[in-house]
């Protein structure tokens, strides 16, 4: 077939999602992977959150908020402060950077191209949370295809131009899952998932669900699993959540022996 060196090409995708808690501190190393990782024919997307940034910007203009199991409750005031944030600041930042490591970025939001049409979530629990409905895949593909990474914050669009926070977990896999990517890799702060202490190199879906229920997996952690094992139900291969130096833990699908890890 004359298309498949292209279409193969284009289907060796991968989306890193970078935590907030990383943005401000990511290793040199980091780079160097994603450098490697293209270099090896991976396309590259990267998405990413910034809980932090998002927390100071709402202290200084005195807006409370609050979290329910890792998903922020954001009011009218409150968006526009995310959305500033996540546009104006954060999402720059990790581009400048990426540029300046020599990695062609772009940066994008959920309006860049209809890139993340979505819906309220549910405005009377969470407010102006955002709920994904359809990803510009096209839009990704034409700048994969050019090399170029995308380089999304977390910032759905409705229909009527109103901006929705959506948390950058769900985003991450939301993304993976329209792109069929090959792998998943969500960087956070910690190298993993750490129970009673220890650090999991591979876990299930049913032990994810046990600990969730007894609390050893909780707050931002949450959204992490939750997205991972959505992506693993729909068939993408590869899902961990890893440090900025990607060491950390791979999810694996639903089979398991009741144990922890295998
Ligand atoms: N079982 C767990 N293992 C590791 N971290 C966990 C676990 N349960 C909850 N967490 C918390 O999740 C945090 C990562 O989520 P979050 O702060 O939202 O990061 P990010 O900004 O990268 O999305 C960790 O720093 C830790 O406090
Ligand atoms: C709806 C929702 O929870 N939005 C998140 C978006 C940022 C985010 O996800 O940042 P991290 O990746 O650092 O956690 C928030 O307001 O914090």
């Amino acid at each position: 077939m004359t298309t498949s060196k292209s279409t193969h090409h284009i289907a060796r995708k991968i989306v890193i999602k970078l935590g907030g808690s990383t943005l401000e501190g990511l290793n040199p190393a980091f780079f160097q992977k994603i450098l490697a990782l293209q270099q090896e024919g991976y396309k590259v997307i990267i998405t990413h959150g910034g809980g932090p940034a998002i927390n100071r910007t709402l202290a200084t203009n005195n807006v409370a908020s609050h979290v329910i199991n890792g998903i922020r409750v954001t009011t009218a005031e409150a968006i526009d402060l995310v959305k500033t944030t996540l546009i104006g600041q954060v999402n720059p930042f990790l581009v400048q950077q990426l540029n300046a490591a020599g990695i062609q970025a772009v940066g994008l939001n959920g309006f860049d191209g209809h890139l993340l049409a979505s819906t309220f979530l549910d405005e009377a629990t969470y407010g102006y949370v955002g709920h994904i409905k359809k990803v510009n895949t096209e839009l990704l593909d034409a700048l994969l295809t050019a090399n170029i990474v995308p380089v999304i914050a977390c910032i759905g669009a409705a229909r009527n131009g109103q901006a929705l926070n959506i948390n950058g977990d769900t985003v991450a896999s939301e993304v993976a899952l329209a792109t069929k990517a090959e792998s998943l890799l969500l960087v956070t702060d910690v190298s993993g998932i750490r129970i009673e202490g220890e650090y999991q190199s591979e876990v299930t879906e049913v032990a994810i669900n046990e600990w969730i229920a007894e609390g050893h997996i909780y707050g931002g952690m949450i959204p992490k699993v939750q997205g991972a094992l959505a992506c693993l139900a729909a068939g993408i291969p590869a899902v961990q959540i890893v440090d900025d130096t990607l060491d950390g833990t791979k999810i694996s699908a639903r089979h398991t022996h009741n144990s922890h890890t295998i």
